[in-house]
């Protein structure tokens, strides 16, 4: 029958896309669907566009350097317009490739809403109906928007990638991965950039020490902190935004941005008299094997309760579809240890494993080495770079549970030792690996002096 398939996706983003294009692989009848744009938020909305932003953020930085060094670099100016819409280009070209890449591999595409209507069947826009052995929800989520006077008058994270042209003031609420990268951005492109946050210090699930050095290089990069306040209200006055602070405070800018979590995406997904067992927070259950409450029914990526992260969403892919359909299947259930993330604010923060805090309530007793240092590339001048590195050490086993940087290339550099954490890398491999000299990353087998910590 055409419209019998064994797997049927919903959502084409980072982790649909893989399940479908690997199940295809192995050789299964798959057919996916996505209402809005191939590739999902990471490609269209998220990480790409972000890094891109990011990297724009970057150059003003790169001509004072460039002084340094004995370059003129004489009236320099910035154009939004072209950043943005060159940024476009390269989506819309990404956008395609994802597309084909779903046709090459033998999928079967529908463009339009994606709805379970029962056990086994999924309808297109209500129309087309779809039999499926396996049902697979891939949809994401979407910015969370708490709820108070006047927050119609805020913008999201899709809004920056849009926006019509730069403000000259902001405000950028929440404390998290966006806020923090999204305050960067506009910071070093020139904007005046308030961050709030309504705990005594954001990134919170970062170790302490890094946490403390962003915010202290981000404020002195210009980014006007915030912290332990919230918004009450916000009223427009003269076509501006009045932020009412809950601490009695007052704050007037041109926009506000709001980066206060992600929600999962289940808009009209499930048709009268469906049910799945949904958390509290609103992500869809899933036992080891991603399996939904309901029979046939899987779910991976941000909609589920695990981390929000497209690799993760990339491997939950790959495992599901060799689970399902390969030859050799993977051994037991897929393994979320020592997952390395990376945040692009400046500087930019990479981390893998333990924070101090968790890994002292783990092991008990932790041996803590850090270290901080101008990066070389900035020696010449008085731009005031920094980098934190901090190993931290079970000291029972001599193995490295967290390994964490704050700085230029965190996330470069963390992707490599995360390997070796994974490992289960000791202190004394750490210090019997030679460095490559010079650089930054050579700090990390070069550290000694350990503080002893216990609980
Ligand atoms: C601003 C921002 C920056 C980020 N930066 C990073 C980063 O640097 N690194 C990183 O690892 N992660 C980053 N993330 C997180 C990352 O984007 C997500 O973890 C990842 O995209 C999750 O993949 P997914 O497949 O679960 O969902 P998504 O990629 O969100 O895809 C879901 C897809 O389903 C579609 N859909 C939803 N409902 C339906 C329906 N009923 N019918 C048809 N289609 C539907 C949506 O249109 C969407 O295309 C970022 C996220 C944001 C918002
Ligand atoms: N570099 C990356 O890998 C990257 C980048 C962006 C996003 N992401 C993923 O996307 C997810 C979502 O990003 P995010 O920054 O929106 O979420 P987040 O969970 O990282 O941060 C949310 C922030 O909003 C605050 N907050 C929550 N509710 C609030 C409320 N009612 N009022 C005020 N503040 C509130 C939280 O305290 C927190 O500081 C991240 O958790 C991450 O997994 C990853």
């Amino acid at each position: 029958m055409a419209n019998d398939f064994d797997l049927v996706v919903i959502g084409a983003g980072s982790g649909g896309v893989r399940a479908a294009r690997m199940a295809a692989g192995h050789g299964a009848r798959v057919a996916i669907i996505e209402e809005r744009f191939f590739g999902g938020t990471c490609v269209n909305v998220g990480c790409v566009p972000k890094k891109l932003f990011a990297y724009g953020a970057g150059f003003p930085d790169e001509f004072r350097l460039a002084a340094d060094y004995g370059y003129t670099v004489d009236g320099w100016s910035f154009d939004w317009a072209t950043l943005r819409d060159n940024k476009t280009r390269e989506i819309e070209r990404l956008n395609g490739i994802y597309r084909r890449l779903l046709d090459n591999a033998g999928v079967t595409v529908f463009e339009g809403h994606g709805r379970i209507e029962g056990a086994g069947r999924v309808s297109v826009d209500g129309d087309i109906q779809l039999n499926a052995e396996r049902i697979l929800i891939a949809t994401g989520g979407k910015p969370f928007v708490p709820d108070f006077p006047g927050n119609d008058r805020v913008r999201i994270s899709d809004d920056l990638f849009y926006l019509e042209c730069l403000p000259d003031t902001v405000a950028v609420v929440g404390g998290g991965y966006i806020a923090s990268e999204f305050a960067s951005i506009l910071n070093g492109l020139g904007v005046t950039v308030h961050q709030l946050y309504r705990r005594e210090l954001f990134l919170r699930g970062f170790d302490h020490d890094v946490r403390t050095f962003v915010a202290e290089r981000m404020g002195a990069n210009g980014v006007k902190l915030h912290f332990n306040t919230d918004v009450a209200a916000i009223e427009e006055r003269d076509g501006r935004q009045a932020l009412h602070l809950v601490d009695g405070g007052e704050l007037v800018v041109d926009q506000v941005f709001y980066a206060t979590g992600r929600v999962p995406r289940l808009d009209n997904l499930l048709a009268e008299g469906v049910e799945l067992d949904i958390a509290d927070n609103g992500a869809v259950r899933v036992d080891e094997g991603l399996q939904t409450s309901l029979d046939g029914v899987y779910a991976l990526g941000d909609v589920i309760d695990r981390l929000q992260l497209t690799p993760v969403a990339l491997a939950e892919g790959t495992w599901l579809a060799a689970h399902w359909f390969a030859e050799n299947k993977p051994q037991g259930p897929l393994d979320y240890r020592d997952v390395p993330t990376a945040v692009f604010c400046h500087p930019n923060i990479g981390t893998v494993g333990f924070t101090e805090e968790e890994a002292l309530e783990r092991f008990g007793t932790v041996r803590v080495y850090r270290g901080s240092f101008r990066p070389m590339r900035y020696t010449l001048g008085d731009i005031q770079e920094k980098t934190l590195i901090k190993l931290i050490v079970d000291d029972a086993s001599d193995r490295v549970v967290g390994l964490h940087m704050a700085g230029e290339e965190a996330a470069e550099i963390t992707q490599g030792f995360a390997v070796a954490v994974r490992m289960g890398a000791t202190k004394a491999d750490f210090d019997r690996t030679i460095g490559i000299h010079p650089t930054s990353a050579e700090e990390f087998v070069t550290l000694r002096q350990g503080e002893t910590v216990t609980l």
